[in-house]
């Protein structure tokens, strides 16, 4: 998308990375005796398909509960040496109660029920950073694919005057019509936030980064930093695009910013490990607070490749009923150039210029319209009902 853009950017072959070398550290304690290995039989007991991180009982200090979340986040980190994947569930219900996640999705389907007519008001095209309605058919082509989904996309909340035109950052647009939606909505942006500072610091701690602050300094209050509220209608519905595509919900991409958190009412979500092969990840049957996380393109970097982003896609609800998810990206500062940290050794060709945040937000968007209208050419993709173009140009 753009701000609604904001989005993954293609995927094809180059997905397949080969995993080279990694440099992590050891995990914190042997894992013979720590919690560590016991989640992880857990998890693998339980069939999920990555493993789950709590963050119940986490305090300020660096201890205690903090070292075990620390030491889990290690655990992944170093099982993605083979698997690719840095992914995991994260538990996060004890700073995003399961009563604000279920307003949420009150909220994302009240304003996805509304006409047409009313949500045309609130096009992200009408937004200087494409805050708003991104209907069916015109999420950003990720891949030369069409994705059957439809968003409402926000952001920090930052008065005209204080975003003095940057790409990506400014005002909100509320739907007026749903009184509760603002404070709702935007109190799960806030406390996702919560989750994403802690995460920041976590993910510094797990990299052994002498500074917890070294990659969180870099997010403040006009990070790029979208939350959306997807709906994806079931495969039975609404099919006007070529036959061979009509179970993709989002196209395969990666993430443009640090981490991802998702949370979803149904399954759909798919990873793609280092052997090629997508793997489900679906909701947690046993908890309603969790998250998925998802690494994304600037941690990629800072760790000079060590984390892979996780490239991933969504496919269509088959069972009739449509899919929901609530998604916030956790994106730097327009202006952070990311460049490896020298603890992780010469930096790899891909990453020795650098990527800054808000230049690689607005290649995504440019390739992904690029993409776009070679699908409108080829007449796969339905013109935009709404707007002179099917995904928001402007960031
Ligand atoms: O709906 C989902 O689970 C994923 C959405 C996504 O990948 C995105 O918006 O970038
Ligand atoms: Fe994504």
């Amino acid at each position: 998308m753009a701000a609604s853009f904001a989005r993954g950017r293609c995927v094809g072959s180059d997905l397949l990375r080969p995993i080279t070398r990694r440099l992590f550290p050891p995990p914190l304690s042997s894992p013979s005796t720590s919690r560590f290995s016991l989640s992880l039989s857990t998890a693998t007991e339980a069939g999920h398909p990555l493993r789950v991180i709590s963050l119940e009982g986490l305090g300020l200090d660096t201890s205690g509960a903090w070292k075990q979340v620390v030491h889990q986040v290690q655990g992944v980190f170093e099982e993605s040496r083979a698997t690719g994947l840095a992914c995991f569930y994260l538990d996060a219900g004890s700073i995003v109660p399961k009563e604000s996640i279920a307003r949420g999705y009150e909220n994302l389907k009240a304003f996805h029920g509304l006409s047409d007519e009313v949500k045309v008001k609130y096009h992200s095209t009408r937004s200087r950073i494409s805050r708003g309605w991104v209907p069916l058919f015109e999420e950003p082509a990720y891949e030369q694919k069409v994705s059957h989904v439809e968003a409402f996309d926000l952001g920090m909340e930052v008065s005209e005057e204080d975003a003095a035109g940057d790409p990506g950052i400014g005002p909100n647009v509320w739907p007026s019509e749903l009184k509760s939606f603002r404070k709702e909505v935007y109190g799960l942006y806030q406390e996702l936030t919560d989750v994403s500072d802690v995460l920041f610091r976590i993910f510094a701690h797990a990299l052994e980064l002498e500074d917890l602050d070294s990659l969180g300094r870099h997010s403040t209050t006009k990070a790029r930093s979208v939350m959306r509220l997807l709906r994806y209608p079931p495969e039975t519905v609404q099919v006007v695009v070529q036959d061979d595509g009509k179970d993709i919900g989002i196209s395969a991409h990666t993430d443009f910013e640090c981490f991802t958190l998702i949370h979803q009412s149904a399954k759909g979500l798919q990873v793609l490990g280092a052997d090629g092969r997508w793997v489900e990840v679906p909701p947690l049957p046993d908890s309603d607070t969790s998250f998925v996380v998802l690494i994304g393109d600037m941690l990629e970097c800072w760790t000079n490749g060590e984390l892979l982003a996780t490239p991933h896609r969504v496919v269509r609800p088959k069972d009739g009923r449509e899919r929901m998810s609530l998604i916030r990206f956790n994106g730097l500062d327009n202006d952070t150039l990311v460049l490896p940290f020298p603890k992780f050794g010469k930096p790899k060709p891909k990453y020795e210029r650098g990527i800054r945040q808000g230049d690689h937000l607005q290649e995504a968007a440019d390739k992904a319209q690029k993409n776009t209208e070679r699908l409108l050419e080829k007449g796969d993709l339905p013109p935009s009902k709404y707007s002179a173009q099917n995904s928001a140009k402007t960031l």
